[in-house]
């Protein structure tokens, strides 16, 4: 037998498990992972659970024979079935359970984004079990994340975990959609995530889930990058979180990369959305990737999209079209147009801008190493 070697970890738990019969919250399979919690809470281990269902709660108490259900009913099921979801998983644990509902727009706003890993240290000290799920019931496509397995990457990320366990109702990755394909294989380990991994993956079939095997994959990309071992297991089966106890793999484990970026740069690159782009000279490129300096506005040659100041944008190359880094800019899009081309010396005297010298200092801005769409 080994011991498992991971101390914090967030657990993902689909709607598949919430609600098998894709309406209401069950207990069928919730038993077996409350038991494992329960578990790791008296080994000293602190667990994070992201936990979807919600909707899928909501379905019992707001009728609608649509076969595609509209976002406003979601949201609506989403806000009744919440407080379901939580009741469900409260009865299982004599310790405390805490709700956190978050979006994307809480998770890009550094300041936000402090805020609420600070509110998960803290829930951890006081041996409190943070339930975390998207606030649906407001989330807008522009703030949502959208799907509770990038939503986990990013908690674990957040709350620095050491592993990130996302429950499913299949066994792990496979080389097709056992659903489809029968005779699929499953892939015990993924050393590394590129298209081909990505190509293996397939949509859901569930009415209430979201994304299918594509956003657990994107999940483990965000999580190993910053150094989290990333696992698919079954959760509808017991002998699962027996083996994960045990230190053993019963699904896909993605492994973690031996060189994790920083904490903020994984923010950057992860996590914010550039809100447009800004085209740099060959030269500026040079600098930037070789010798890690900070982007000025004599680099720039042009500023596409409409972005505020502190909004993160995407520097591409003007002669390639190359993505090369992602940054925080200290200048709107509109300043950009003007100030692009002259160097910081000429800014303030021709344009009575206070003289930032740095359009995106090195240390908010992310070389990507390949091409980033
Ligand atoms: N390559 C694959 N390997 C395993 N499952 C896959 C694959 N491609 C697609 N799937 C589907 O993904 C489903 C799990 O995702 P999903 O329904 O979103 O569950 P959850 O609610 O747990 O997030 C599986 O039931 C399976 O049908
Ligand atoms: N936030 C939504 C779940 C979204 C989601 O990703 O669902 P799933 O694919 O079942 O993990 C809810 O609580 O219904």
């Amino acid at each position: 037998m080994n011991m498992p070697t991971w101390h914090r970890a967030v657990l993902k738990v689909g709607s598949a498990l919430i609600a098998p019969d894709e309406t209401g919250t069950s207990t069928k399979y919730l038993l077996a992972i409350a038991r494992f919690i329960i578990e790791c809470h008296e080994q000293g281990k602190e667990i994070v659970l992201v936990s979807s269902g919600s909707a899928a709660a909501g379905r019992k108490h707001i009728a609608c024979n649509q076969e595609k259900i509209p976002v406003v009913v979601k949201k609506a099921m989403a806000a009744v079935g919440q407080t379901d979801m939580m009741a469900n998983w409260s009865r299982f644990f004599d310790f405390p359970c805490a709700q956190v509902l978050m979006t994307h727009g809480d998770l890009r706003d550094r300041a936000r984004y402090v805020s609420v890993k600070n509110t998960l240290h803290t829930l951890l000290e006081h041996d409190v079990l943070p339930i975390v799920n998207e606030n649906d019931a407001l989330a807008t496509d522009e703030m949502k994340v959208g799907d509770n397995d990038n939503l986990s990457a990013m908690v674990a990320t957040l709350v620095d975990a050491d592993a990130l366990f996302i429950c499913s109702d299949i066994d792990g990755l496979f080389d097709a959609d056992p659903r489809i394909k029968p005779d699929a294989k499953k892939i015990p380990v993924v050393d590394v995530i590129d298209e081909k991994i990505y190509s293996l993956a397939g949509g859901t079939t569930n009415k209430i889930a979201t994304g299918g095997m594509r956003t657990k994959i994107e999940a483990a990309e965000k999580a190993t990058s910053h150094g989290i071992d990333t696992y698919i297991v079954n959760g509808r089966v017991g002998a699962t979180f027996e083996e994960l106890l045990n230190g053993n793999n019963p699904g896909t484990l993605f492994k973690r990369q031996q060189d994790p970026m920083s904490n903020k740069k994984h923010w950057l690159r992860h996590t914010l959305i550039s809100q447009g782009e800004v085209l740099v000279d060959e030269e500026t490129v040079e600098q930037l990737t070789k010798h890690g300096a900070a982007l000025t506005a004599a680099g720039i040659v042009d500023v596409q999209g409409d972005f505020n100041r502190g909004d993160a944008v995407l520097v591409r190359s003007a002669d390639s079209a190359d993505a090369i880094a992602k940054g925080i800019c200290q200048y709107s899009s509109h300043e950009l147009i003007h100030i692009k081309g002259h160097e910081t010396s000429e800014i303030a005297e021709q344009y009575g801008y206070s003289p930032i010298t740095e359009v995106i200092p090195s240390n908010d801005l992310m070389i990507l190493e390949e091409e980033y769409v």
